[in-house]
C-alpha cells in the first residue's frame, strides 16, 4: 500500500525541504500546452526521481487536458501518493479516482454547498482517500475548518475563473493565519520562484503544490531540486 498523503508531506518537511507537490497538468488555460510533446508520466517519473514527495494530477479535460487514464498510469507507475484534482461532485466519482489508485482527492469550498461537501468529505475517508479541501477566501478556510479538514489548500488564484486571474503567494500570506489549528496546509498555484516556495512557507504553509514554473523550466530536474530547497536563482 502506498503512503498516506499527508505523511508524506510530513516526512519531507521533517527531512528538511520545502515538500513541493508537482502538478500534472497537461494544459494550461492561461500558458496553453505544457507538454511540448513530453509524456507526463515520464515527466511525473523524473520529479519522483528528484524527491517529490507526493504528487498532483488534473484531471480534468477540457481546460486542462486530463484525464483519468493519466491518472491511473502515473498512480501506478509511481508508486507515490497522487491527488486527484478535478471539479468533484458526486460519491461516484471518488470511487473512480480510488479506483485508479489515487490516495487523494481535491474538494472546492467554492464549487458547492456546505451539505454536499460535507457529504463528499465523510465519504471520501470511508473509501480510503484523504480529502484535501480547497480554499481561496477567509471564509471558506472557516468552513474547511468546521468540515474537520486536516489536509487544506489554499489556492493563491481564483479557481473559478479558471486560473486566468493573476495570483500571487500574498494570497497565502493573508490567509493562512485562518486555517483550522491541525491542519496540514499546501499553498497553490502561482508559487514560481523558490524565493516564493519560502515565503508561502514563513506564512505558514507546510508545502506547496507547483506545475507551470516546472513544466516551463529548462531543466525540470533542477528546478524541482531549487524549489524544494527554496534556494537557487532558478526560473
Ligand atoms: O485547483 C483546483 O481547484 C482545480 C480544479 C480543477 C482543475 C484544475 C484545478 N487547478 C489547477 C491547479 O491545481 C494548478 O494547476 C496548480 O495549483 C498549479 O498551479 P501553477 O503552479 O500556477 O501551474
Amino acid at each position: 500500500m502506498n503512503t498516506k498523503f499527508s505523511d508524506s508531506i510530513r516526512a519531507k518537511k521533517q527531512a528538511g525541504f520545502i515538500p513541493v507537490i508537482p502538478d500534472i497538468k497537461c494544459t494550461s488555460p492561461k500558458e496553453g500546452d505544457l507538454l511540448r510533446g513530453r509524456d507526463p508520466a515520464e515527466v511525473a517519473k523524473l520529479l519522483a526521481e528528484a524527491g517529490a514527495p507526493a504528487l498532483s494530477v488534473v484531471t480534468e479535460s477540457k481546460n486542462f487536458g486530463g484525464s483519468l487514464e493519466l491518472l491511473e498510469r502515473i498512480a501506478t507507475s509511481t508508486k507515490l501518493p497522487t491527488l486527484r484534482k478535478d471539479f468533484i461532485t458526486c460519491v461516484d466519482d471518488l470511487k473512480i479516482t480510488k479506483d485508479c489508485g489515487a490516495e487523494a482527492i481535491l474538494l472546492i469550498c467554492a464549487t458547492q454547498p456546505f451539505s454536499s461537501l460535507m457529504k463528499l468529505y465523510e465519504e471520501a475517508l470511508k473509501i480510503g482517500l484523504e480529502p484535501l479541501v480547497e480554499a481561496h477566501t477567509k471564509e471558506e478556510l472557516i468552513l474547511a475548518g468546521k468540515i474537520g479538514a486536516k489536509l487544506v489548500g489554499i489556492n493563491n488564484r481564483n479557481i473559478l475563473e479558471l486560473e486566468r486571474d493573476d495570483g500571487t503567494v500574498s494570497a497565502t500570506e493573508l490567509l493562512a493565519k485562518y486555517k483550522p489549528d491541525d491542519a496540514i496546509l499546501i499553498s497553490e498555484s502561482s508559487i514560481q520562484t523558490p524565493a516564493q516556495a519560502q515565503a508561502a512557507v514563513r506564512a505558514g504553509a507546510d508545502a506547496v503544490l507547483i506545475g507551470t514554473a516546472i513544466w516551463q523550466a529548462e531543466n525540470m530536474r533542477e528546478c524541482y531540486l531549487a524549489l524544494s530547497r527554496g534556494m537557487g536563482d532558478y526560473v
